[in-house]
């Protein structure tokens, strides 16, 4: 794994009127890891995001994606870099009008408006196989899947353009925990097979142990820390010591064989 970031943000503030969410806010996210962001209810772990890959104007701060400079950009330069990642956002995003192959067509057809039908179809039915999803599942609308399956479908779209970098908002949200633990190991099955960067929102403790290198903890307006598991049990912080150490945090690291401190 690379020491140069892949993402790097300095000094980052958003506000909403009155409200600060961030401020002076700093992250590096390293080329090959999958690096988990947390942080309490409303801390902006999602405006963060969306400030990444474009889709909040930050009030101050500097961020650098794959090298470029994400602030003031033309929409020319930000088409060219969006090609580069793919997104999964919290609720699948998927078109309800498409289906899943048309889905995951979509942003193929923007960035090559020639590719013919069965060029397309074929990628499509590789991406869709590559989620884990079964052949039969292109054809159908995404109101015909189940919510695992949904989230798989989405996956299949992020994947379309073979993206260097990954964003998943809350990816196991909503599945139950066979699901949840299946969706975990494509994951990391992916990041390495495609040696994706991963920048991963989630509350899911099973999913921090089992797959993030890398934990980033966003409170009072910034991240406060960011390393691994066992770096962050040994900080004296209230908020991380009752996430990773209350009893849902026990049990988790109890679950992947990990010493439990006192
Ligand atoms: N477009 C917006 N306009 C005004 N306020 C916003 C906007 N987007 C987010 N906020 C506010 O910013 C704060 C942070 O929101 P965000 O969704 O990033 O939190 P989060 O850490 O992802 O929370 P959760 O874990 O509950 O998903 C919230 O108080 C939210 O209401």
């Amino acid at each position: 794994m690379s020491e140069q970031p892949i993402i790097k943000i300095r000094g980052l503030s958003n506000s909403f009127g009155d409200q600060v969410i961030h401020q002076g806010l700093d992250l590096d996210v390293r080329r090959g890891e999958i690096l988990g962001v947390v942080g309490g209810s409303g801390t902006g772990k999602s405006v963060l995001m969306r400030s990444v890959i474009g889709l909040q104007r930050p009030t101050a701060g500097e961020i650098e994606v794959l090298g470029e400079n994400m602030i003031d950009r033309s929409e020319d330069e930000a088409k060219n870099i969006r090609r580069r990642w793919g997104i999964l956002f919290q609720n699948g995003a998927l078109f309800s009008t498409l289906t899943v192959a048309e889905n995951v067509e979509v942003p193929i057809r923007e960035y090559f408006p020639h590719l013919k039908p069965p060029l397309l179809d074929e990628i499509a039915g590789y991406k869709i196989a590559m989620s884990g999803l079964p052949a039969d599942a292109g054809p159908k609308y995404p109101s015909e899947l189940s919510g695992g399956m949904r989230k798989r479908a989405g996956l299949a779209r992020a994947l379309a353009m073979d993206p260097e970098l990954l964003f998943l908002d809350e990816p196991t949200a909503g599945l139950d925990p066979i699901g949840a633990a299946a969706f975990d190991e494509l994951i990391r099955s992916l990041q390495k097979r495609l040696d994706l960067t991963v920048f991963l929102i989630t509350h899911d403790l099973d999913t921090l142990h089992e797959i993030c290198d890398r934990v980033a903890v966003l409170a009072d307006h910034k991240v406060i820390a960011v390393g691994t598991i066992a770096e962050l049990l040994a900080l004296d912080h209230p908020w991380i010591q009752e996430y990773f150490n209350g009893p849902r945090g026990r049990a988790a690291s109890v679950n992947h064989g990990e010493a439990v401190p006192g």
